[in-house]
């Protein structure tokens, strides 16, 4: 199934232009990594994806549906974690759960489940009634993304999630978030600036200053630049 297309997406701020003709595609169960460095065009993208920014030209469809047609039932499929946290600090973890699970209408036992299932899988069942606040960075991260999961999406955006993060809580994140791809069909979009966690995504995509430069999987990238991985072929992709 075909949970994301972009067709000849061009977004500009001024006279910057953010995104220059992007198309991009993503089906089910896929982990893909969207690889660019600061000022590719990673969070305008995602800004549209989440219908935030309307594009200057060019067409988007998730799950088949547009924004501007189909928006309420859009957002009900998909989950976004953005850079900027969006939890409450001062407030429990649980607290921070119910109130995004009510704005999806979910109420009384079905939104206690969903919780408890959500702290379990992301290993913060033992801290649930602890404000935000005193967690750890990457308990932090992981609160983020049980919130974005919390409607139980077809589709989970991040942008940059692993902000913050040491490079043993970076890898335990990705491996996390594969996981969840894998087990519970939830195609990802995982932007960042950092290789290493993308390496084992099933398909890469580069941006550079608004433009897809290559996409596929990591293999083929390493193959189609004669790199010896990822890193290298990242580097002479993008120049
Ligand atoms: N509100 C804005 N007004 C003007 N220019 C902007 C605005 N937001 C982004 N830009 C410019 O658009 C381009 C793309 O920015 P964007 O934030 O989408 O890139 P990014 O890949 O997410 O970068 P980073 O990795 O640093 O977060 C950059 O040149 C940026 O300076």
């Amino acid at each position: 199934m075909s949970v994301l297309a972009m067709k000849g997406v061009e977004k500009s701020y001024g006279a910057v232009k953010a995104l220059d003709g992007v198309d991009l595609s993503l089906e089910e169960s896929r982990f893909v990594g969207l690889l660019g460095p600061n000022g590719a065009g990673k969070s305008t993208l995602f800004q549209i994806i989440a219908g935030l920014f309307v594009p200057d030209a060019g067409e988007v469809s998730l799950f088949g549906l547009t924004h501007r047609e189909d928006g309420p039932e859009i957002r009900r499929r998909m989950g976004v974690v953005f850079q900027a946290r969006s939890v409450d600090l001062d407030m429990s973890i649980r607290a921070n759960l119910r109130f995004h699970g009510r704005l999806f209408g979910l109420r009384g036992r079905a939104l206690n489940a969903r919780i408890d299932a959500l702290a379990e899988q992301f290993g913060l069942a033992e801290l649930v009634s602890r404000p935000v606040r005193t967690l750890s960075g990457g308990q932090q991260r992981k609160v983020e993304i049980a919130r974005a999961l919390i409607n139980d999406p077809d589709l989970i955006i991040m942008d940059e999630p692993s902000a913050g993060l040491d490079t043993p809580s970076r890898r335990a994140l990705v491996a996390d978030i594969r996981k969840l791809a894998r087990e519970q069909k939830v195609a990802v979009l995982w932007a960042t600036h950092l290789v290493d966690e993308v390496e084992e995504a099933d398909d890469v995509v580069m941006l550079v200053k608004g433009r897809v430069v290559a996409q596929g999987t990591p293999e083929a990238l390493i193959a189609q630049s004669g790199a010896d991985d990822l890193t290298d072929a990242y580097s002479s992709l993008t120049g």
